[in-house]
């Protein structure tokens, strides 16, 4: 396994299946601290490789094991010449096992190490080993003013296995949180370090596996899937002889009065990403400007439930909600949509009726809410969604019995039978106007051209967010339609159209 966070599927564990696989190697014969030795060693060799002249290096060292994987990292740097102290935010005394054995290798080292105060002088690059995967409740004192003040000491920090203060199984800050340039994480990915507050504390992230044997890993059952170029579903390329019949026709319902953009760039989505014929039902005095923009979607007015099921008659995938709106005509189209037997994707004010109970979800479903739209389908607050993210989106995809999509740093992807995925692409500056109408064509698009709901959701999320991601670092401005031809490159690169 590469110990770098590179883009493979890694399978993504919870605290309790870490400790569970810890404790399954040391059953099969590897002792707990040859274990944390491996440990030590991988994370002093990440810390080299990013500060390689640094020279010097604090340790922030709680009482577990965590510490403990600090106590030996400093015992490397001072063998290797470097400037090693450890501040034990708690008494060294109180330390047992493996992580006793380390403060010990820690002081034949000549590691000076003494009492962590508020006043403590921090020097070099700062290594949290306060906590790891042993972290449960709020973060308590005096760990938080640890932290705090590691976080403002304006010093490089790494942290050791998870930024103390974030929750390993959510990747929500307990109260306060490290927030690490670099992540050494060890033996299983843990499914915090992608979602939540983590894109704001883990910093680069780099994984060991401590050389743990692969079978007793594969043994373990993962909480979840990291979305990689080597998992997500691909597209079978196009005999030269296809035909636009052959990749579905799509039918994006929206675009109230002042909304129409919405509706379009779905609709435009979903052309880009392939699918064979795409058709936009919306209010009638957006049909020229649809024309105008893009001739290659059919276009139509619709002022009835009664003209939108006929339309429905000929179409495999809808994409309802963008620019819906909630008033009646909006409920109307919703619910001639909730009666049909296609493929469909409820997003935006589809989302915000359905949490009204305007309509019920048929079959076949993929929701796509941000997490407000998903705190309301809940009957939460936002607050609680964001407090555990994967409950979120297995709750709501029990809940509609339908693929669920919760977007926001660390994409998730849940689907009703417990399949859980997370993406951690994506950019900051993908939080603006028209990107999530973007997805939800892009969405459809997939799903046009055969691709099961939960896989076509996956793709489509990985799809985005790498498009966003590559538009951002060139440092430009982004516009939810610069998108498409990102997207499309994207696609080509991971499935070619062609043989
Ligand atoms: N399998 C692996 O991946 C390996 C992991 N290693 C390292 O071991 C830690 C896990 O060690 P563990 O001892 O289980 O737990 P921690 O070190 O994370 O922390 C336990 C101590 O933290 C205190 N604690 C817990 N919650 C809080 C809180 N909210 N506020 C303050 N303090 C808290 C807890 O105190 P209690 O009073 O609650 O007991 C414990 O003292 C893992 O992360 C890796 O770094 C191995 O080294 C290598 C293999
Ligand atoms: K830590």
């Amino acid at each position: 396994m590469p110990d770098s966070h590179d883009d493979l599927p890694i399978p993504l564990y919870s605290a309790a299946q870490v400790r569970e696989l810890d404790a399954r190697l040391i059953a099969a014969g590897t002792p707990g601290f040859e274990l944390m030795q491996r440990a030590g060693h991988a994370a002093w060799r990440a810390l080299r490789r990013r500060w390689p002249d640094a020279g010097a290096l604090t340790v922030l060292a709680g009482r577990g094991n965590n510490a403990g994987d600090g106590y030996l990292v400093a015992a490397l740097a001072k063998r290797a010449g470097w400037l090693a102290r450890v501040l034990a935010v708690c008494n060294p005394a109180q330390l047992q096992g493996d992580a006793a054995k380390a403060c010990d290798e820690a002081r034949q080292a000549g590691v000076e190490i003494q009492p962590w105060r508020e006043c403590a002088r921090l020097e070099g690059v700062l290594v949290d080993a306060l906590l790891g995967t042993g972290l449960s409740g709020e973060v308590r004192e005096p760990y938080a003013q640890a932290i705090r003040q590691l976080n403002a000491s304006g010093l490089p920090v790494m942290a050791v296995d998870i930024p103390s203060g974030l929750s390993a199984d959510t990747g929500r800050a307990l109260g306060v949180a490290v927030r690490a340039e670099l992540t050494v994480t060890f033996i299983g990915l843990k499914l915090g370090l992608l979602t939540g507050d983590a894109p704001d504390c883990v910093g680069a992230l780099a994984f060991a596996d401590l050389q743990a044997d692969p079978q007793i890993v594969a043994g373990l059952p993962a909480e979840a899937v990291r979305l990689a170029a080597g998992n997500v579903a691909r597209l079978a390329p196009r005999p030269r002889s296809a035909h636009k019949g052959r990749y579905g026709h799509l039918l994006v319902v929206g675009g109230d009065r002042g909304l129409g953009g919405a509706a379009l760039l779905s609709a435009e989505s979903a052309l880009r990403s392939g699918a064979g014929l795409v058709s936009l039902a919306t209010r009638s005095e957006h049909v020229p400007a649809a024309l105008a923009r893009r001739a290659e979607v059919m276009s139509v007015g619709v002022s009835s439930a009664n003209q939108l099921l006929a339309l429905m008659e000929r179409v495999d995938v809808l994409v309802v909600g963008p620019g819906l709106g909630q008033a009646a005509w909006g409920r109307s189209l919703l619910s001639a949509a909730a009666r049909g037997a296609r493929a469909q994707i409820w997003d935006a004010d589809a989302l915000n009726l359905l949490s009204v109970g305007a309509a019920s979800v048929p079959a076949n479903t993929v929701l796509t809410p941000h997490p407000g739209e998903a705190a309301r389908l809940l009957g939460c607050d936002i607050s609680a969604v964001q407090a555990d993210r994967p409950a979120a989106v297995r709750a709501l995809a029990r809940k509609y019995a339908a693929v669920a999509i919760l977007k926001g740093a660390g994409s998730l992807i849940a689907d009703p039978d417990g399949r859980l995925a997370v993406c951690d692409h994506g950019h900051p500056a993908m939080a603006g106007a028209g990107l999530g109408d973007v997805l939800a064509g892009l969405v459809g698009g997939l799903l046009a051209q055969g691709l099961p709901p939960f896989e076509a959701a996956c793709l489509a999320v990985w799809l985005h967010a790498r498009a966003g991601e590559r538009l951002a670092v060139q440092g430009r401005g982004l516009a939810a339609g610069d998108l498409f031809p990102v997207v499309r490159q994207l696609l080509e690169e991971h499935a070619p159209c062609l043989n």
